[in-house]
């Protein structure tokens, strides 16, 4: 077929704009993505040779090789890898497959300074050749097609790219990158070497490069120069980074192979690497990242892990290795057992498999807290304790039987992980952007970032992992009455409760301000009794699956009549029993009034400066949870709240003989929706009533 032009997808026009705009500053980075892209081809390829050993055809290497041409401005990355026929060239090439690709795109603001911190997160692949080239030219051929079924791809980035077929002698890919007047540095084996060293050297292919010898000046006075010496030098250790012992792994390393395999850009917030000996044994090497992914809410959304067995890779994000409350982490996991020609399905029966995922989830839960621990004993100590802790160092877990209790590592300063920034117009770039996270990140602790990215999704195994329901109960963190802090542990509020206090109190709202103001918590602060305050979507749903903390019974103060026990004093209860007493007929004749709406109303001594508030039944649904699921198209049991009033009040106690008693009583039921963050079944008639009243 001749040649023929397309137009990018118009993402990825939008996408290839800003990449070359907004990440100048940070251009090295497109060199580890493609050598990523070449290494993954040639991962595809192994992967699918198990079943059809014929790809290999006479080419049975695997490997990367890189060439640059002074004269031609070129830099090239061959791989010998799957390869991509004419319509892969062109899906591959001209679209992104990635979910949420649109929804990235579209939170594009056209801000350099956001949208390059975007993008840092989103990680840009093959794309990002054109930070430092004007064209680039990819020639591949499919392993299993025939010579003449090669395909070529020309872009020169701005719209639209051109394909035509020709005959390529070798599988795999070429990327010919036509490098830039201002990028010509990357034409050099110096720079070259240095780089794949810094970006490449735990991936397990061999990378290669053609040696150079310095060759003097034929004549006398003429400057001697670096020439070819034909033969291809592997630059890299290629040996797959978990594999090796963890004594001879850097930091640096680490960190840059989360990169490659989480595909983000910054570095992660703690990692462990664990050779498990056992009924089944397997290598570990799990990631948290420092910041949640654009799809986090997914929950479809497949896990970050990728499986090897006996080094061949076998599956991204292989769901079943970790359970889907920890779908954040991000890693490799290479099994001694299983077949290589395991399946997704035979994955779901393995019971290699499950017994890889409880060692993973004990793993995860082990690193998280251990941040926890290290925040804490950083936040305990003086001002003058070891300035490493509290400045958020590493938190690594040594090698080490997957039981153990993972010992860290002596700690060291943390590092930003941007070594090169170099701000060509002054403008904000991603590098920028990542320093300022990792200082962020420092200042406010591990554990807490941890938690501000994915506390949420480590709610959802309260409901979803028994067996550790005690672990990850030890692990959350609230906002709470007692301060402005949103770090309380359950633990902390323990240890704070009132002698007499039986519970540990909580209110779940739409907002945290909604759930602070709430009138249902008034007497709770009078008393100075503390409540956690929670406005987490999953929060409701996560508690009803933990009744009690280490024995201490959860209750949320909007559900059932208040009951403070011992809190409350012998002339208190009195008080309150005399009140109920004295406003029986009163609440006869609101039942009477709002009986549509309530299913009862009763005294209360929870309200201090509200006239009135609702509650929902002991073991009902909140009105919170009930409105959230509404608005999710589902369907919601039609329960009636309870109208607890304040006999106290000035308003209620204007209700008794007021000749506008219905309109009054309505007033007090629909303000007591609005404050708890609902909105009256008919605003109209509300503001009528109200208006009335105003005149
Ligand atoms: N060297 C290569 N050999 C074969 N296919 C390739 C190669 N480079 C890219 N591709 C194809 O092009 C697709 C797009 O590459 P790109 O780097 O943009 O995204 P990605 O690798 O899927 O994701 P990421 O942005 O996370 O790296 C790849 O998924 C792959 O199918």
């Amino acid at each position: 077929m001749s040649k023929q032009k397309h137009s990018f997808q118009a993402e990825v026009a939008q996408l290839l704009h800003l990449v070359t705009h907004s990440l100048y500053s940070n251009k090295e980075i497109f060199l580890r993505e493609l050598i990523s892209n070449a290494s993954d081809a040639c991962d595809k390829l192994r992967f699918n040779a198990l079943a059809d050993s014929s790809l290999y055809g006479d080419q049975p290497e695997l490997e990367v090789r890189i060439s640059f041409d002074k004269a031609a401005k070129t830099l090239t990355v061959t791989d010998t890898g799957i390869g991509m026929s004419r319509e892969e060239a062109i899906d591959h090439l001209g679209t992104i497959a990635k979910s949420g690709t649109k929804d990235f795109v579209s939170r594009l603001s056209g801000d350099q300074k956001q949208d390059s911190q975007l993008i840092g997160q989103f990680g840009v692949g093959f794309y990002s050749g054109f930070i430092v080239a004007d064209k680039i030219t990819v020639e591949s051929r499919r392993a299993g097609l025939p010579a003449e079924q090669g395909v070529r791809w020309i872009s020169s980035g701005a719209g639209e790219f051109d394909v035509e077929d020709i005959t390529r002698a070798e599988r795999g890919t070429s990327v010919i990158l036509h490098l830039r007047d201002d990028a010509l540095e990357y034409a050099d084996g110096w720079r070259l070497k240095e780089l794949i060293g810094k970006y490449s050297d735990h991936i397990s292919l061999p990378i290669k490069m053609e040696g150079e010898k310095w060759e003097e000046g034929k004549e006398e006075g003429q400057p001697g120069e670096m020439v070819k010496t034909g033969e291809w030098e592997t630059i890299n250790q290629a040996s797959a980074l978990w594999t090796r012992p963890k004594k001879d792994i850097s930091d640096e390393q680490f960190k840059e192979f989360y990169k490659q395999v989480a595909h983000d850009w910054e570095d992660p917030l703690s990692w462990s690497l664990n050779r498990v000996e056992g009924s089944t044994e397997y290598t570990q090497l799990l990631y948290i990242p420092s910041h949640a992914p654009q799809d986090l809410w997914d929950r479809d959304k497949k896990a970050g892990v990728k499986l090897y067995v006996k080094r061949v890779f076998i599956m991204d994000d292989a769901e079943q290795l970790i359970p889907r409350y920890l779908r954040f982490i991000k890693g490799v996991v290479d099994s001694a057992d299983l077949p290589l020609n395991v399946s997704r399905e035979l994955l779901q029966e393995s019971r290699d498999v499950r017994s890889i995922r409880e060692g993973n989830t004990r793993r995860v839960l082990s690193m998280l807290e251990e941040l926890a621990k290290t925040e804490q004993a950083a936040a305990n100590a003086p001002a003058t304790a070891d300035a490493s802790a509290e400045n958020g160092a590493e938190q690594k877990v040594d090698i080490g039987s997957g039981e153990s209790t993972p010992a860290p590592e002596p700690t060291e300063m943390a590092e930003d992980g941007v070594t090169d920034v170099v701000d060509k117009n002054d403008a904000p770039t991603a590098a920028d952007a990542a320093a300022k996270f990792a200082e962020e990140a420092t200042r406010e602790g591990k554990y807490s970032t941890f938690w501000r990215e994915f506390g949420s999704v480590l709610k959802e195994g309260l409901g979803e992992d028994f067996a550790n329901r005690e672990r990850i109960a030890k692990l959350l963190r609230y906002a709470s009455t007692a301060g402005d802090a949103a770090n309380v542990s359950l633990a902390d509020y323990k240890a704070r409760m009132k002698p007499g206090q039986k519970a540990i109190y909580y209110i779940t709202a739409d907002t945290l301000a909604g759930a602070r103001n709430s009138p249902q918590i008034e007497v709770f602060k009078k008393k100075g009794i503390e409540v956690l305050l929670m406005a987490d979507r999953v929060d409701e749903w996560s508690l009803s699956h933990m009744p009690d903390f280490d024995g201490t019974p959860l209750q949320s103060v909007a559900k059932g009549a208040v009951d403070l026990g011992d809190l409350q004093d012998e002339a208190e209860k009195k008080a309150a029993e005399e009140a109920a007493e004295s406003v029986k007929p009163l609440l006869e004749r609101l039942k009477e009034v709002l009986k549509d709406q309530v299913e009862d109303v009763r005294v209360t001594s929870r309200l201090v400066d509200s006239p009135a508030c609702l509650v929902v039944k002991d073991a009902g649904m909140s009105m919170q949870l009930a409105r959230m699921l509404k608005q999710a198209g589902q369907k919601v049991p039609d329960t009636k709240p309870v109208l607890e009033i304040n006999a106290e009040h000035a308003l209620v106690k204007k209700l008794e003989g007021n000749d506008r008693f219905d309109d009054l009583a309505h007033i007090l039921f629909d303000q007591a929706v609005l404050a708890e963050g609902g909105l009256p079944e008919d605003p109209a008639a509300y503001v009528r009533r109200v208006n009335a009243l105003l005149v």
